[in-house]
């Protein structure tokens, strides 16, 4: 896959995080702070492009980071299409894809350790989206609410 991964610091997860991903196969798309050249380097920037990425289908997915993790998940939420989760751990990573149909990781560069973002990965990747009907109907109540709340631009 076409992973975008931003940052608004380069820290030892986000370095990880490249290598990893690279590994695994996928190609790395680089916002923020990690990039070369990138100006955009505050996490409302470097979050939000990274999850624009997805929605123009540059990206397939993205994984946002900043210190807490919140900001980057804020951010990436605020797009339309994005339905961003933040996890400190493998279950919620679990879930956000199961239920949530998470198409954004966010992480906290502060809470989470190599070990911990190698299983919060290994679950993200493995956990496909639940289809069933209870499901479906949840997810079309996000994009209700995300229509309900959009200005249309
Ligand atoms: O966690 C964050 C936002 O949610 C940011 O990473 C944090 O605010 C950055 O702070 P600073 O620029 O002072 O290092």
């Amino acid at each position: 896959m076409r992973i975008a991964l931003s940052s608004d610091e380069r820290t030892e997860l986000t370095d990880f995080l490249i290598r990893e991903l690279r590994e695994r196969g996928h190609e790395v798309l680089l916002f923020g702070a990690i990039a070369e050249n990138d100006p955009d380097v505050d996490w409302p920037l470097a979050s939000s492009r990274a999850a624009r990425a997805v929605v123009n289908g540059e990206a397939d997915e993205a994984i946002v980071c900043c210190w807490t993790g919140t900001g980057a998940s804020i951010a990436a939420n605020k797009v339309r299409g994005i339905r961003a989760a933040l996890c400190h751990d493998a279950e919620t990573a679990r879930g956000a894809r199961i239920w949530n149909h998470a198409n954004v990781l966010a992480l906290s560069l502060r809470a989470t350790s190599i070990p911990i973002a190698k299983e919060i990965l290994d679950a993200w990747f493995e956990t496909p989206f639940s289809e069933d009907e209870w499901n479906l109907q949840q997810m079309a109540r996000i994009r209700a609410l995300e229509a309900e709340f959009s200005s249309g631009e």
